[in-house]
Parts: structure tokens; sequence; C-alpha cells
């Protein structure tokens, strides 16, 4: 069996369980598709057996992948990738015949891109000239805005983040969450060259798990 491991908080809880479970031979014949290349140095360590993503040493498919969620939308929909990893999360979790996801009560929204930012992943060749055609697609609209993302890189300067892929991020901030027709919004980015892919997760997710702050579970199946 093969399963698409997540990246995060959540699924590294899921990473340890399942080494748990193959050390104990509790899992024979299990092994692991990465999403990141901390989830790989992760998975080694807790002696998950890992697999590439097809070729001749990679599995026929992936069965299972398990992942959180910056955000959950009433359909399943999801924002992933604010930890930077969404590429390989969609590739992976996209090519899989079950998708769950685990999150708790706080990631549920009533539109996506309510509580923070929507990654999106671009080249950086001419990252600035992306980023404006980005914002093109949202022109006008109120509240929005877009950047790059940044991280550290000493006390005086700023650096862009870079994917595992060697990618920067353009986060796209919404002031009410997104709305009109999302399958429209992801065809009009992934329109743009540059833009290598998004962090919205539409009709993915086949189950999600939702840990409730009162300590009860609650299973969301995507209807069909
Ligand atoms: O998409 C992701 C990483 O790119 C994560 O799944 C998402 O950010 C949720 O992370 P966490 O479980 O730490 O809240």
């Amino acid at each position: 069996m093969a399963l698409g491991l997540g990246t995060g908080s959540t699924a590294a809880h899921a990473l340890d369980r399942l080494g748990d479970l193959l050390r104990a031979g509790a899992l024979p014949g299990v092994a692991g598709v990465p999403t990141s290349l901390k989830t790989e140095l992760h998975a080694t360590r807790v002696g998950i057996p890992l697999l590439p993503l097809g070729g001749d040493g990679g599995p026929a498919r992936i069965h299972l992948s398990i992942d959180g969620a910056d955000e959950v939308d009433p359909d399943l929909n999801l924002v992933k990738g604010r930890g930077g990893s969404l590429l390989r999360e969609k590739m992976i979790e996209g090519a899989g015949e079950k998708f769950v996801v685990i999150v708790d009560e706080s990631k549920l929204v009533p539109r996506l891109g309510c509580t923070g930012a929507v990654p999106v992943e671009v080249i950086p060749f001419g990252a600035p000239h992306t980023l404006g055609l980005i914002r093109k697609v949202f022109d006008g609209l109120p509240g929005f805005h877009a950047r790059l993302r940044m991280v550290k890189k000493d006390a005086e300067e700023d650096t862009p983040f870079l994917t595992d892929n060697g990618n920067y991020i353009v986060e796209m901030f919404f002031e009410d969450g997104i709305r009109g027709n999302l399958h429209n919004i992801s065809d009009q980015l992934l329109r743009i060259t540059g833009v290598v892919e998004h962090g919205m997760f539409l009709s993915m997710a086949t189950t999600v798990i939702i840990a409730n702050k009162d300590g009860t579970v609650t299973v969301m199946d995507k209807k069909n």
C-alpha cells in the first residue's frame, strides 16, 4: 500500500503513528510518498519506507494520502500550502484514490481565504511581473492584496521564501474570503505563465476528520 505523506504539524502526528505501527510490524508492505523534504526527513527518521512519485521505483497508484489543511470550506474545498509545500502536496494528493484531511475546528471557514493567505507558487524568473498578473485577476476587489512571501535572511535583510522546488510564493489576501466561482478563479490563476500552482485544493478531499473543541470528532465525506 502506498500512502501520500502530508506536511505540517498535524501530518507530523500521523507520521509518528505510522512509524510506530511499521516498527511494530503491524503494517507490512506499507510505504510512503513524501510531500516535502521536511516530511521525507521525518519519515526516514521514524522508519517509514519511501517511494518516489511515478517512474520505475514508484508505486503504480497511491491508495491514500493523509494531510492537514489551513482552511476547509463547507464543500470540503481546502486552502493548503501556508507551510510552503503546496505543489508536491497537490501532485501526490491529487494522484491518490483517497485523500483524508485532518484538522481542528479552527480550520473550518465559510469561504476560502477567510483566515489568512492563499499561497500561489511562482517561478523566480520575473516574479514581480507574475505578481502583477495575479493582482489583475482580482482587479478592483475591495481589500484584496498580494505580495511575495519573504523570510529573514539576516538582521538587516529579507529574502524571498524558497519552496522545495526552488520557487517563490505569492500570498493572496482577501478581506472576507474568496467570493465567486472557485474553479473559474483557479483556471484564471493557472493560465498565468509563471504560476506553477496555487493552494486552493478544490474537490480533492474525500474525507475531512475534524477534532472539535469539546474533544469529539466529526467525520465529513465528500458528496458524490
Ligand atoms: O499545507 C500545508 C503545508 O504546506 C499544511 O498541511 C497546512 O499548512 C496545515 O498545517 P498544520 O497541520 O501545521 O496546521
